[in-house]
């Protein structure tokens, strides 16, 4: 993998251009969102412009697999082609045939974009993208996932088609500080509530030029992350343990609703950014590094663990790792995810609580997980609980359907003898 985040010396100047340059960078290695989210800070295009871009983006990365099977037919040698090119197909067909522009609007601009990375192609390019049309294709391939995921998915929820809602656009979910409706009100953005109290969707904002972002008091987060938090309920003045907290949106969540938390994680990067954030909005959370497959020094009455996972139930927002999954990493995640929930149980004081969170919808990192440590703790016990969302899967413990903007997640709630 390679770590230049813009081998571009200037960004490209439509918002084609754009894309591709987005799309072959995920191509070599690099995450789509941090990727999309510099480039668009380094350009000057317009904010329609701004919005095909990021439209193209992910959407070609959802659809990448069904984009391909379309293309097909039209390509002798689709891997022969220059990657650019390619991209462009394939960006081009998800204009035509997801966003539905008409040809005679679109395939010009695509053409044009060939001209410039591989003249010789443009030919190509145009008679491609007036030819491709929706066609047949196997459930795995129509819905652009893995042939072992949806088999598993088929096999443990009884059905895939849920996997529909990874594909489908996501509004900006953000988790709202005191204090942020009114500053939202003030400068006229609307909003609307979201499933989960402190939870709203933006419509059509820019986040960086809201001045309630650059007070602090918003926070991007899907509600299902923030969920999460929300199962712990402490009350406040209750101390918090935080396992696995990156850069501590839970923590601050939690600190902001008068808890006491300090916040675990071995990634000292990740926890700097938390750091700077308390600087923002004046909430206090004590941040500590260390790997977690070891015991921790201190225990607390209440106890989050947000594990690291394969990140299936984030497909949305992360499209291009579904590409990148192999069919053994969930079950490698699981052996990491139970050794941090031993860790996690030790912390927990008699009477206490535990909550165990992954944003990913696989049997081996949620239900076996929870089954196993169940069966090595008699001293725990599952405290049930009804999300304000539905569930795909609800019995030891909850999984979140991906729908609606939801990321999939799966929580378990313990209580400790
Ligand atoms: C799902 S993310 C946590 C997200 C965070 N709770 C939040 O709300 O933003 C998982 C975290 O686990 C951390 N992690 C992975 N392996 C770990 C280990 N062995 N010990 C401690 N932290 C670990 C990663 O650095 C990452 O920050």
């Amino acid at each position: 993998m390679r770590n230049n985040p813009n081998p571009h010396p200037k960004p490209p100047a439509t918002a084609r251009g754009l894309a591709l340059h987005v799309l072959e960078a995920v191509a070599r290695g690099q995450y789509a969102q941090p990727t999309l989210d510099r480039a668009l800070q380094n350009t000057r295009l317009s904010p329609e412009d701004r919005g095909l871009a990021t439209h193209l983006t992910y959407g070609t990365l959802r659809h990448l697999r069904y984009l391909d099977h379309l293309l097909a037919p039209h390509l002798n040698a689709p891997h022969h082609l220059p990657p650019p090119v390619r991209w462009a197909l394939r960006a081009g067909a998800y204009e035509r045939l997801f966003l539905e522009h008409p040809a005679y609007a679109v395939v010009h601009s695509w053409v044009e974009e060939t001209k410039r990375r591989a003249p010789r192609l443009a030919g190509l390019t145009n008679a491609v993208l007036r030819r491709v049309t929706h066609r047949e294709a196997p459930p795995a391939v129509r819905l652009s996932i893995p042939d072992f995921l949806h088999d598993h998915w088929r096999i443990f929820f009884g059905d895939a088609g849920f996997a529909e809602g990874f594909n489908q656009p996501e509004p900006l979910w953000i988790t709202a500080y005191p204090g942020a409706r009114e500053a939202l009100e003030a400068q006229g953005v609307a909003y609307r509530p979201g499933p989960v109290p402190d939870s709203l969707a933006l419509e059509g904002a820019r986040l960086r030029a809201l001045e309630a972002y650059r007070q602090g008091l918003l926070q991007p987060q899907n509600p299902a992350s923030l969920f999460a938090a929300q199962l712990l309920d402490p009350p406040p003045g209750a101390k918090v343990l935080d396992l696995a907290g990156g850069a501590g949106l839970k923590a601050l969540y939690l600190a902001a609703r008068g808890a006491r938390v300090v916040s675990y994680d071995k990634n000292p990067k990740r926890q700097a950014t938390g750091r700077a954030t308390p600087a923002r909005t004046g909430l206090r959370v004590a941040f500590k590094t260390q790997d977690l497959t070891r015991p921790i020094p201190e225990t607390a009455p209440f106890v989050l663990l947000d594990a690291p996972c394969t990140g299936t139930g984030t497909f949305r927002g992360n499209p291009e790792i579904r590409y990148r999954l192999r069919p053994q990493d969930p079950q490698a995640l699981s052996t990491l995810q139970r050794a941090l929930l031993e860790t996690a149980a030790r912390a927990v004081e008699p009477g206490g609580r535990l909550v165990y969170a992954v944003c990913t919808l696989t049997e081996a990192e949620g239900e076996a997980v929870t089954r196993a440590f169940l069966e090595q703790h008699p001293e725990f016990t599952l405290e049930p609980f009804t999300p304000p969302f539905p569930a795909l899967k609800q019995d030891l413990g909850v999984y979140v359907r991906p729908e609606n903007g939801l990321d999939g997640f799966y929580y378990a709630r313990f209580r400790k003898a």
